[in-house]
């Protein structure tokens, strides 16, 4: 059975009290609490106590948080107990960028392969000891990496396409880079990444910022 559905902007949050809480384990902090994590994140520590309730109790009143039991708890919540093998799907210039962000593999996610289907690339690494692949062989190969992530970095007109292919393979997951919403069945999990979308927030900011002047 799938857990309750969360909302996405909770789960967000959680990864990013996850990394709070990593930062105060890093500096030898071991109790916390839902006002120090919130004034520390910019957000309301009411806003820390809703998203944790949802998993249940986890402070006491009054004595707040253990660092090491809580960002072990989120750590269980958000998948990360295990690493992930991630395959890149479009070795253009985004796909060579993320595959050689070293901030993945210390957040346990591995590229173990990747794919295009430009001729010219295949063969080439697109980190050191990870081949480009045909496109047409991914069911094979990720079968033989157990990936079950995917990074999605083809052209737009080409991603319901190679998305298709993608759950043909059995990808569990998708991380999607391309500008458009895909079509994917209710137990396939896709996260949109557009940081065009980030600026336009950003400028609206900005602009409501300025017409209020
Ligand atoms: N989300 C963001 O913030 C963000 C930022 C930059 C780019 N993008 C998007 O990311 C995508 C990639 O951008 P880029 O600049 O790396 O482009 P790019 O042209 O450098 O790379 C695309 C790669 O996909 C390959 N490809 C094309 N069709 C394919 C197919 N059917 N199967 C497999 N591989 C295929 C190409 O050969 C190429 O290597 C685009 O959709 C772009 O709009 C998103």
């Amino acid at each position: 059975m799938r857990a309750p559905k969360i909302p996405k902007p909770t789960v967000r949050r959680l990864a990013i009290y996850y990394r709070c809480l990593n930062k105060l384990k890093e500096n030898g902090i071991e109790k916390t609490s839902s006002k120090e994590m919130a004034d520390l994140l910019g957000i309301k520590a009411s806003q820390v106590r809703k998203d944790l309730s949802y998993f249940g109790e986890f402070g006491k009143r009054g004595v707040g948080y253990n660092v090491d039991k809580l960002s072990f708890k989120l750590k269980e919540i958000l998948g990360l107990k295990k690493n992930w093998n991630v395959a890149i799907v479009g070795a253009g210039n985004l796909g060579y960028a993320i595959a050689n962000y070293s901030g993945l593999e210390k957040n346990g996610f591995k590229v173990v392969t990747a794919f295009d289907n430009d001729e010219k690339k295949i063969g080439n690494m697109i980190v050191p000891g990870v081949k480009i692949e045909r496109i047409q062989d991914i069911e094979k190969i990720i079968k033989t990496y157990n990936v079950e992530i995917a990074v999605l970095s083809v052209p737009v007109n080409a991603a319901q396409e190679v998305v298709d292919i993608l759950l043909e393979a059995g990808i569990k997951g998708i991380l999607n880079f391309t500008p458009t919403s895909l079509s994917v069945p209710e137990n396939i999990s896709v996260e949109d990444v557009d940081f065009v979308i980030s600026l336009k927030s950003l400028t609206f900011e900005i602009a409501s910022a300025e017409n209020e002047l």
